[in-house]
């Protein structure tokens, strides 16, 4: 036991070390893991007489899958509710409990300490576990670790739209609009820098001989990434796309027009215009501090993200350099260039240069990686 406290001790020092100072998200989450309350955390800290909770952890030793019975009984508080985030609105979280009950919870203001400036200590798709304090309020205690964080960018900081994505869905139109393979491009590139599993979906198909797209969809699907056909106005693929969104927190991306709402309607009657309302509200700056907001869906527990800022989210913080290894056709050539900060533009024995050449990475994408290096990264 000493040793593993030990063990502990030298990784949140690392872990200090390593962040200088800056607090993100793993800090918060932490407690999660080790099953601590955020009272005991408090109470530690009073005893020890340390100010400051990010400081120092004593891990209580309740396994945090299973706290909530002994946990209660001990702080005399109402048992633990697991549930995720749908809204954050100012100070009001909307949490919808496992069991389908909705509460507007408060965050225990140490969570909010150990966010940068108290905001986004929660966010819409968050797993939290929840005390309740009243049959419709509570009080959220633990965060649980994120995967696929959608972020975007403000005034130079990171702010974090939707966590545990699970699928980011890019929704293109075969026609009107045009499909624009470029575009796709970019929201693979974005999907990949969030660690968010894409699925490319080509709309409108009824208006296209699909043969046509083809070539096009076996350049991505050999890249691995899977390509989902669908008519909105057919129903073409929508009970597949059903069976996608089940059980998963989906957020939707691509432009105007192009039939995300359609999509929805199609999926469950109504949700494109939730979506939507939702996504106009954004737009008029009425709810300008709801950031997200997830949808929960009538069939099995999946859930839909809609945005704004998740239909046209931007590349975040990326460099020229990094950009080819986010793009898995690329990527296998990239450290077999001479040089090894090459961009792969002009540089001469050029690894990646080599393989468009001779048809091993197809030439459209190439061309996408070079306008998006030399329009937006280098020059933009
Ligand atoms: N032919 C055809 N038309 C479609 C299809 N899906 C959507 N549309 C039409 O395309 C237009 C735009 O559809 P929306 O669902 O509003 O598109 P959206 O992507 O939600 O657009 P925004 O809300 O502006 O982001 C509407 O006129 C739809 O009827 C389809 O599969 N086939
Ligand atoms: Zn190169």
């Amino acid at each position: 036991m000493a040793k593993k406290n030990q063990k502990r001790k030298q990784s949140r020092v690392a872990f200090r070390k390593r962040h200088q100072g800056r607090v993100r998200d793993s800090d918060l989450t932490r407690q999660f893991r080790s099953g601590e309350s955020l009272e005991d955390a408090a109470k530690n800290e009073r005893v020890s007489g340390k100010g400051d909770l990010t400081r120092k952890r004593t891990v209580v030793g309740v396994d945090a899958e299973q706290p909530t019975q002994s946990d209660a009984a001990e702080s005399n508080a109402s048992p633990l509710i697991d549930g995720r985030v749908t809204c954050v609105h100012g100070l009001v979280n909307t949490v919808l409990a496992d069991d389908g009950r909705h509460f507007e919870c408060a965050i225990r203001q140490v969570l909010k300490s150990v966010s940068i400036e108290g905001r986004g200590a929660v966010v819409a798709g968050d797993r939290v576990r929840f005390r309740s304090e009243s049959d419709d309020t509570g009080m959220i205690e633990f965060v649980a670790p994120r995967h696929g964080v959608i972020s975007r960018q403000s005034r130079g900081q990171q702010h974090v739209i939707a966590a545990n994505v699970d699928h980011l869905l890019i929704v293109t139109s075969a026609a009107e609009p045009t499909l624009k393979p470029a575009l796709i491009d970019r929201f693979l590139l974005s999907a990949e820098q969030c660690q968010v599993n894409p699925v490319i979906i080509i709309n409108k198909c009824d208006l296209i001989d699909p043969a046509s797209i083809q070539p096009l969809v076996g350049v991505y699907a050999a890249m691995g990434y899977r390509v989902l056909m669908t008519s909105a106005e057919a129903g073409t693929n929508i009970q597949y796309l059903r069976e996608l969104l089940k059980g998963k927190q989906t957020a939707f991306s691509g432009q105007s027009g192009v039939g995300k709402s359609s999509l929805l309607n199609a999926v469950q009657p109504g949700l494109g215009l939730a979506v939507s309302e939702v996504s106009s509200d954004n737009q008029k700056g009425r709810h300008t501090t709801t950031t997200s907001r997830l949808i929960p869906l009538a069939d099995g527990d999946g859930a839909v993200f809609d945005t704004p800022g998740i239909r046209q989210f931007q590349l975040w913080d990326i460099s020229p350099e990094e950009v080819a290894g986010l793009m898995p056709d690329l990527r296998p050539y990239v450290s077999r260039c001479r040089y090894s900060n090459c961009l792969h533009l002009s540089e001469d024995d050029c690894a990646v240069k080599d393989a468009v050449a001779d048809g091993r990475i197809d030439a459209r994408r190439y061309d996408s990686y070079c306008h998006l290096l030399e329009d937006d990264l280098l020059l933009g």
